[in-house]
């Protein structure tokens, strides 16, 4: 395969998270933007706001996008996952590689619906891409080789950081920093209320509030310290943040965000399931030649 420099880069999907992507990989300058292709389920609308903001190539005839490209980034929501591919399956080759980001989603399922040999490697990134910053897990299909691996880490580290995990691992990590960003806006949203009801301007509260998880992130990153020991150094005994904990404790607010994790994570794999058994019943109508193993 080529370089990831060199490759053309098809986006299948024009949603949030292949923009979190494109915008990620043209700032990292990892790849030109005439190198990438977008293409979009039937809104034209927005290939053509893409086009213009990031000057990114935009095709609607799949087989077109689909011959131009060595790399595939399938980006449609997990339900529009066997639609998709079996559009683009007929005009896909082995030297291709396909990048699913789709939650739940199988490399498995993937193989199945392409309906051939086909490199697949699964990845689970996450919004913060936009800004080179992801957290991203990857982990390989039958087909994918350590260069396609390779591949698709360059492409990851571009936008943030990426790890290699276990296939029946991507369901926790889809729970966890897939869907992370929005645990930590909505504690935001609250902090943000929460400043606002003790009396200062919601200007002043988000200032504040972004410097503060910026300033909490990069301590446990280049301190390498436990969370917890980084807490008790903001903790006087009997001072504020005594006070305030206390008030989380109460509430159970550890146990709460287990529950919220251990939830994304069923839903993960409920989608998957529920995607894998609709494609059975497609091919069991005759309606797809495929099994998915
Ligand atoms: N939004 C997020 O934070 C993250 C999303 N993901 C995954 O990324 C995938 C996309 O999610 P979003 O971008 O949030 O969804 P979205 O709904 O914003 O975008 C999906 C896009 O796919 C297009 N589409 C649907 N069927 C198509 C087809 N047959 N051919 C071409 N395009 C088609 C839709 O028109 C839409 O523009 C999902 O599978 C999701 O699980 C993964 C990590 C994080
Ligand atoms: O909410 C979702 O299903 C997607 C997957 C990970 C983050 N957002």
């Amino acid at each position: 395969m080529k370089q990831i420099s060199e490759s053309r880069v098809l986006f299948l999907g024009a949603g949030a998270m292949s923009e979190s992507m494109i915008k990620g990989l043209l700032e990292a300058r990892l790849i030109p933007a005439a190198q990438i292709i977008v293409c979009n389920r039937r809104n034209t609308a927005r290939l053509q706001d893409l086009q213009q903001r990031y000057a990114v190539q935009v095709i609607q005839d799949k087989r077109t996008a689909c011959r131009e490209a060595d790399m595939i980034v399938l980006a449609v929501k997990p339900f529009d996952v066997v639609a998709a591919l079996q559009e683009i399956a007929p005009y896909l080759s082995a030297q291709q590689l396909i990048i699913s980001v789709a939650a739940g989603i199988s490399t498995a399922a993937i193989e199945a619906c392409c309906a051939k040999s086909i490199p697949v490697i699964r990845a689970m990134p996450n919004t913060s891409s936009s800004v080179q910053a992801s957290a991203t897990a990857l982990c390989a299909g039958r087909q994918a080789t350590a260069e396609h691996l390779d591949l698709a880490q360059d492409l990851f580290a571009a936008i943030g950081i990426s790890v290699l995990v276990e296939e029946e691992q991507m369901n926790a990590v889809t729970g966890l920093s897939g869907t992370g960003p929005a645990y930590f806006y909505y504690v935001t949203e609250a902090l943000l209320a929460a400043g606002q009801a003790c009396g200062l301007s919601a200007e002043t509260s988000r200032v504040l509030l972004v410097q503060t998880l910026y300033g909490a992130a990069r301590m446990l990153q280049e301190t390498g310290k436990d969370p917890e020991e980084l807490r008790l150094q903001v903790t006087s005994p009997n001072g504020t943040t005594m006070a305030g904990i206390a008030v989380l404790d109460q509430g159970d607010t550890r146990l709460l965000l287990k529950r919220a994790v251990q939830a994304a994570t069923s839903r993960a794999l409920e989608m998957g399931q529920q995607i894998e058994n609709a494609f059975a019943q497609l091919q069991a109508s005759g309606r797809s030649r495929n099994v998915i193993q």
